[in-house]
């Protein structure tokens, strides 16, 4: 069996609001990024990684690659428009059948546990998605000045990776985009496959805002 990790870093990272887009920004003197790569290639799995890149950037990632001597094998793709064509032109450049870990380039914290924990599951079942149980209380908007509880019991919080079997992928990914494709599970879901959750981990943030590079600074080994 291949296993491939496609990370997407296409974005420009208006959250949060830097000259440099988050995913080149430094975690302990080195581009979140590399942290991010890093765990796919030292999980036990050694997945092929593709890095998708925001096609201007790719010469700037080179050269950091120079400066910060790393020399990871990994295959560089163009990203598109939104985070669903990045993740489709990724795919595109495999041709082999396999399982397959889409991951943020700015979830540098997660662990080889949980990154095991979805490949094998996605072997297994078709597809892994992790994602966390809520730890606060939930309300829906339902106008400007009015809101309602809602049971948080019945909600969880998407994360990534999600893994999946890579034909399950390429059919989802035939479909159009739609602005309510915010992850692939909501692509794959469409398609009409089932989808399976495995537990997410709390440090597996996406780093958004300034806050959340902080609290990674501080916790990154
Ligand atoms: N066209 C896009 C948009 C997003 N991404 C990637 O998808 C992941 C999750 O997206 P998000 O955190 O929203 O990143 P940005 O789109 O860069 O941030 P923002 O929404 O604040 O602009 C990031 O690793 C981002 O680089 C991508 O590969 N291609
Ligand atoms: C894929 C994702 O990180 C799962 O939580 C999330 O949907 C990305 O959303 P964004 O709109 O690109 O921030």
């Amino acid at each position: 069996m291949k296993y491939y990790a496609i990370i997407v870093a296409g974005g420009s990272g208006t959250r949060m609001q830097t000259t440099i887009a988050k995913q080149f920004l430094l975690l302990k003197n080195k581009p979140v990024l590399m942290h991010t790569l890093l765990a796919f290639a030292n999980s036990s799995y050694k997945p092929q990684l593709i890095l998708v890149l925001n096609a201007n950037l790719v010469s700037y990632w080179d050269e950091l690659c120079l400066k910060h001597n790393f020399d990871l094998p990994h295959l560089v793709i163009a990203g598109g428009d939104q985070r669903f064509h990045s993740v489709r032109n990724g795919l595109m450049a495999i041709k082999d059948d396999g399982i397959i870990a889409i991951h943020d380039a700015v979830r540098p914290l997660v662990s080889h546990k949980l990154i095991d924990n979805a490949y094998q599951t996605a072997q297994e079942l078709g597809n892994a998605i992790a994602a966390i149980k809520p730890s606060d209380s939930v309300r829906k908007l339902l106008s400007k000045t009015n809101s309602e509880i809602v049971n948080r019991d019945e909600l969880v919080l998407v994360q990534t990776p999600q893994t999946f079997h890579i034909n399950q992928l390429r059919t989802a990914y035939q479909q159009h985009y739609e602005p309510t494709f915010t992850d692939d599970a909501s692509v794959v879901e469409r398609a009409g496959f089932k989808i399976n959750l495995i537990e997410g981990e709390r440090n597996n943030f996406k780093i958004t805002y300034q806050e959340d590079l902080e609290l990674a600074n501080f916790l990154i080994k």
